[in-house]
């Protein structure tokens, strides 16, 4: 394992885009996205579409959802792994989390709020659908000029369509130490795209190329977009789905919020043959 560095990720700043691709500062922006991915597979994105109103409700929602009882928490369950509550693990006592299926879809989203909420908490799913509809744009934005940048336009509309969105909810409670404990097991997402938001609490690392660990330190304006293994598939290797861990420090508790863009159920992922040649043969 490598050492700390103080490298920095690429930020791209979303804010100023025109609505249409083909624009110049889209143009811009995609070519940047594209060297990230390629680079680091993640980058912090500046995207100020989200209400500050928004991004503040989510953990304030978050918060009463860890708060439950145990064993009401265990009833978001789920036969997808990663998809239900997990929490409870020796090997990563600080970790808990719990998921959303079908984040943007509000009945979907009613549906497991009352399974929590039996009295019901439309406060809770309001705030979840909406920040979920808000950040699945910025999801949209990214894997759109992925595609273009690969020269995949032909395909749009079929990845666009080939996945849901899973919104996973975390909190890492501080180990009330010195001494930094290990939060979340170094590991890549299985999932096409990945868009996290963190309160201010630090403690995600994005493993480099060359091995070594860079500290994540988002604001609260930014967001981290990372790829996960499916579009590392898709597009044959030529982007990094990176390793990556939650390290914590000190007393305060971490919560994260991740929006998955997952590949809908008996979707197989296949490279397209524009993506294979002597340079890089067929991986999977
Ligand atoms: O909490 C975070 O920021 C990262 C969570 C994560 O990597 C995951 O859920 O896959
Ligand atoms: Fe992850």
């Amino acid at each position: 394992m490598g050492s700390e560095t103080s490298l920095k990720l690429p930020i791209i700043d979303f804010s100023n885009l025109g609505q249409n691709p083909g624009a110049a500062e889209w143009d811009l922006v995609k070519l940047q996205v594209r060297k990230a991915l390629e680079e680091f597979g993640c980058f912090e994105a500046l995207f100020d579409k989200i209400p500050a109103e928004i991004r503040k409700a989510i953990f304030g929602a978050v918060e009463e959802l860890f708060d439950l009882p145990l064993q009401t928490k265990m009833l978001n369950a789920s036969k997808k792994p990663y998809h239900g509550y997990v929490g409870q693990y020796p090997q990563v006592p600080l970790y808990e989390s719990m998921g959303i299926d079908d984040a943007t879809i509000a009945e979907e989203v009613e549906s497991m709020t009352r399974i929590l909420w039996p009295q019901g908490n439309q406060n809770f799913s309001n705030t979840i659908v909406s920040f979920s509809e808000q950040v699945s744009e910025l999801d949209h934005i990214v894997r759109r000029m992925i595609v273009e940048s690969l020269g995949l336009e032909k395909y749009l509309d079929e990845h666009m369509n080939c996945t849901n969105h899973l919104l996973r909810v975390m909190k890492y409670k501080g180990p009330e130490t010195t001494e930094t404990k290990l939060g979340l097991s170094s590991h890549t997402d299985k999932n096409m795209v990945t868009i996290l938001y963190q309160n201010q609490v630090d403690g995600l690392e994005l493993q480099t190329k060359d091995g070594s660990w860079i500290d994540l330190k988002p604001t609260p304006d930014s967001f981290v977009v990372m790829i996960g293994d499916s579009l590392y598939a898709w597009a044959n290797g030529r982007l990094h789905s990176p390793y990556h861990r939650v390290m914590m420090r000190g007393n305060a508790a971490r919560y994260s919020v991740g929006l998955f863009s997952v590949p809908k159920a008996g979707y197989i992922i296949k490279a397209p043959e524009e993506m294979i040649d002597e340079e890089h043969p067929l991986l999977f």
